[in-house]
């Protein structure tokens, strides 16, 4: 398991740390700084190897116009000390350095004063004013250590000018252009939610800036998978993969986290909510699950599951028969598809391993439903309304284990509450973010509107609202899908960094993760079980698969994740 943590909960992490007396703030921010200049010698590592140790006396440095030069932008908080310590200890590895300060150096939290005066003792310290975009283009790299988790409100026009002009220089996609670090988080960014708080330069067109490296320390935060923080305009990635990276830094509070993991006394002290933890689904966090998905030695197609996909009328079959195959190939024993009979001959020649019946209206539904073999049942994709509606509450008065997606969702946008109702603890919502705003009309609003304060509303929040709402599991999707129980478990599937699968934004990806889920609660996964291996699944599939993915493929290289997965 993978936890990532609200800036709060670091928060409460790294002062239990200190307050046991194991450690103390400064030496924390020592071992931060330094995380963040191993990364950046880890991330190029020409930037360690062309240099030497640094010469004495320290005016050299000015006049070595061959050295690397960082420009370090520190903040007035913990933030902005960690910068001075990355600041001295790249100047250590024979770098120039030039640190810009913003706010007043009286006023720095203490172990931030600490590091602001062992770095007065080696080098200048100038003032946001005086940076311009010729100091900026002539550095080989930017550290941004202006704001991390303790961001609270708008950024001030004097920082966020200088951002404005760091994310073009950043997003530039005509010319290479010096690389930012983000020291914790990007400046701006809120931590919890990846949202930035409000500022003009959120209305760039080029986009909030992207970081071609952040740091952070201990484990990751919540926002690093959310929203604007996942963005991908980054020209200036890491070596030769493409995108930003994000990388945790071990500080010394690991235990703590990995306490709070196990949801002991540690926990306790700052977070008694246990519903408050998020998990970022990895390998790890999936892999109980990935032993059930291994077949039986001994059993047959009826001891697999049924699952049963509904498909809507004439030339609109397409959909449901993606999710089918999904549903198939995920392990599924069988896997019937219920077909309108004008659509009988469609489904009919272009299907081999599924079965196929006559499914007209509720009536034949629910005869259909009498068959207690099948035991999951897909609705929505390409379905039309008329029929979700004539439908869906025939699905749901049946209580099977029920993925409702795309129309299913949509035809209920006028009376969701209609659709909660009948709803029960079996069912999974596979929304995108225009279906979510349907259905969930006022969590859509809050999550649209421009935060003026951390910590800002988050899809995270949104989407426990919405399971708690809607009384099942609701996962809503996009590259930062989230995951949601009604009790409040909640997930994040990410696709980025080193799982970013930007090809899986392709026209029928979301049918095909429908149809995992069903044939995983057609194998016996719980409804959150199900849409968390199903999500997790569907991303490495399309890493697996790579660049020109459509659809039809995801089901197909399926085999190959297994393998690699050894089931
Ligand atoms: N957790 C850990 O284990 C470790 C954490 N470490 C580091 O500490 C960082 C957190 O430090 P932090 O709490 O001091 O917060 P930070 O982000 O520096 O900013 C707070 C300052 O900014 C101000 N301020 C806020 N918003 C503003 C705005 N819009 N415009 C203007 N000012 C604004 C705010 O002012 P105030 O709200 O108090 O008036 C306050 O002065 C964390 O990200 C990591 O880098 C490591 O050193 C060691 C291990
Ligand atoms: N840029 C992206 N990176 C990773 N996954 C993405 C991206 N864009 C979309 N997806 C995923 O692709 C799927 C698209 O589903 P959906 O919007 O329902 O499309 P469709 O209705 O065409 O199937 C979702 O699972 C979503 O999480
Ligand atoms: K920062």
């Amino acid at each position: 398991m993978t936890e990532i943590l609200t800036a709060a909960q670091m928060r409460a992490i790294e002062l239990a740390a200190i307050e046991s007396g194991e450690v103390t703030g400064l030496e924390l921010m020592e071992r931060a700084g330094r995380g963040v200049v191993d990364a950046i010698f880890d991330a190029w590592p020409d930037f360690k190897t062309a240099r030497g140790p640094a010469p004495e006396p320290p005016k050299y440095f000015w006049q070595d116009e061959d050295a690397y030069k960082a420009i370090v932008l520190c903040g007035p908080g913990n933030n902005g000390g960690d910068g001075f310590v990355v600041a001295r200890l790249l100047r250590d590895a024979g770098w120039v350095v030039e640190v810009f300060l913003y706010g007043d150096a009286g006023q720095l939290p203490p172990d931030a004063k600490t590091n602001y005066q062992r770095w007065s003792e080696i080098g200048a310290i100038r003032a946001f004013a005086d940076i311009s975009e010729e100091i900026l283009n002539g550095a080989s790299l930017t550290i941004d250590a202006i704001f991390g988790t303790g961001l609270t409100r708008p950024l001030p026009d004097e920082i966020g000018n200088v951002l404005q002009f760091v994310s073009v220089q950043a997003n530039s996609r005509s010319k290479v252009r010096p690389p930012i670090v983000a020291v914790d988080v990007p400046s701006g960014i809120d931590a919890d939610s990846g949202r930035p708080i409000s500022h003009s330069v959120i209305e760039n067109d080029e986009g909030y800036y992207t970081p071609a490296l952040t740091v952070t320390f201990g484990a990751a935060k919540v926002g690093h998978f959310l929203d604007t923080c996942t963005s991908d305009y980054s020209c200036n990635s890491v070596s030769d993969r493409r995108g930003p990276s994000l990388v945790v830094k071990p500080i010394g509070v690991e235990h703590r986290i990995e306490v709070a993991a196990g949801n002991s006394r540690i926990v306790d002290l700052f977070e008694p909510d246990k519903a408050r933890h998020i998990d970022l689904l990895g390998r790890s966090s999936v892999g109980l699950n990935l032993l059930f998905l291994s077949k039986d030695r001994g059993g047959h197609k009826f001891s697999h599951g049924h699952a049963l996909v509904l498909t809507g009328g004439f030339g609109k079959t397409g959909a449901a028969r993606l999710a089918a195959r999904g549903a198939l190939r995920v392990g599924a024993g069988l896997v019937t598809l219920g077909v309108p009979p004008n659509a009988q001959m469609e489904v009919a020649s272009q299907i081999a391993g599924l079965m196929m019946t006559r499914v007209q209206g509720g009536e034949a539904l629910a005869e259909t439903l009498t068959d207690a073999r099948l035991n999951a049942v897909c609705v929505g994709p390409g379905f039309g309304h008329e029929r979700a509606r004539a439908l869906v509450p025939v699905v749901l008065s049946n209580k099977r284990a029920t993925v409702l997606d795309a129309d299913a969702l949509s035809a209920f946008a006028n009376a969701p509450e209609e659709l909660f109702e009948t709803l029960h603890e079996n069912c999974i919502l596979t929304p995108h973010k225009g279906e979510f705003a349907r259905l969930f009309p006022d969590l859509a609003n809050r999550l649209a509107e421009v935060p003026t304060r951390g910590p800002a509303y988050s899809k995270v929040d949104a989407t426990r609202e919405a399971a708690a709402r809607a009384g099942c599991v609701v996962l809503f999707k996009g590259p930062d899908t989230v995951i949601a129980a009604p009790d409040g478990k909640c997930s994040i599937n990410s696709a980025h960094y080193e799982r970013s699968a930007p090809w899986l934004a392709t026209a029928g990806s979301g049918d095909v993760l429908a149809g995992f889920i069903t044939g995983l609660l057609a194998r016996g996964f719980s409804a959150m079980d199900a849409a968390e291996t199903g999500a997790w699944l569907h991303v490495e599939c399309a890493i697996a698969f790579g660049p020109g993915l459509i659809a039809e493929d995801l089901p197909e290289i399926l085999p190959k994740v297994f393998c690699e997965l050894g089931l």
